[in-house]
């Protein structure tokens, strides 16, 4: 397999490309890069067997229905270890904005644990399937991008697939999110579920119901900040552009 310092290389020789990702990993460290490819293995493998299993899911069953309690268990354990990744942009080991990073992952935190587990109802919608099918496709693609890059033997299709692969699942997952939050909607209301009235004790009340509104309407100004983010990842890395990222 070709690896992308021969094919997806930005003009330079393939000597220099070597050395200079041999510079790159001395100056991340030899525990930083070890712990690094633990993690992307680890989360590689936990995303393929979310894969698999709703793969098999659907051939034995053939409906959706009853797929996400059969996942559960791998997708809460691997989407809630992804916390990791807001660690690692904070103590350096990544060069990613801990902001951007920071809303992907907690966006994915609350539809994981405030959403799906929570509100049992909706978990056979079939908005819950084109969300996960989005997410595991993508988290397969990176972090295999990832392990590969850390190796340095990455094969080209798995760098093309990481940054074009995004371009139509982000739109997909956040349909999916957003159509999920919706059906909960009515469950939320009907049952005041983790909402505080008032009287009480402390003196504050808060409405999960209008909680989750505010949710919604955040993806219209948060989203395009990912989405932004991904395609000037995909001009750097595809197109050799240089970016001057603002720092947050
Ligand atoms: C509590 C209430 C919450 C309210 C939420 C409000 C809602 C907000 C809206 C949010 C919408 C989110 C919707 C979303 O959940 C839907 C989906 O995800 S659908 C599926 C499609 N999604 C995607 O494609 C995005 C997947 N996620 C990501 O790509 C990352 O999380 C993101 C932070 C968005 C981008 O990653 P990054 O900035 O790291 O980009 P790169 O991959 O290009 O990496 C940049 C450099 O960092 C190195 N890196 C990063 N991580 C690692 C790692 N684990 N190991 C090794 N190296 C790593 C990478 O190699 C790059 O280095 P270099 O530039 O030197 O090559």
């Amino acid at each position: 397999m070709a690896s992308s310092e021969d094919e997806g290389g930005n003009g330079g020789s393939s000597e220099a490309g070597e050395e200079k990702e041999t510079v790159k990993k001395r100056r991340l460290g030899f525990l930083a890069t070890a712990w690094l490819t633990f993690y992307n293995i680890a989360m590689t493998a936990g995303w393929l067997v979310l894969a698999v299993a709703m793969v098999r899911f659907y051939m034995e069953k053939g409906t959706h229905k009853g797929l996400y309690k059969s996942i559960q268990k791998t997708l809460k354990f691997f989407q809630t270890f992804a916390l990791l990744e807001i660690v690692h942009c904070i103590i350096g080991i990544v060069p990613t904005s801990v902001l951007v990073t920071g809303v992907q992952v907690s966006s994915r935190i609350f539809m994981v644990w405030l959403i799906t587990h929570s509100i049992k109802p909706i978990q056979n919608e079939d908005s819950v399937v084109l969300f996960l099918v989005a997410w595991t496709v993508t988290e397969i693609t990176r972090y295999s991008f990832y392990t590969f890059n850390l190796l340095n033997h990455l094969p080209y299709f798995i760098k093309w697939a990481r940054y074009n692969f995004f371009i139509i699942l982000y739109p997909v997952g956040v349909v999916g999110e957003l159509l999920t939050i919706y059906a909960a909607l009515p469950y939320v209301k009907k049952t005041g579920m983790f909402s505080l009235r008032l009287p009480n004790k402390y003196n504050v009340s808060f409405d999960y119901y209008y909680f989750l509104l505010i949710t919604m309407a955040s993806y219209i100004p948060l989203f395009p900040q990912l989405y932004f983010h991904m395609l000037r990842q995909r001009r750097k890395v595809l197109h050799g552009e240089v970016i001057v990222e603002k720092d947050d």
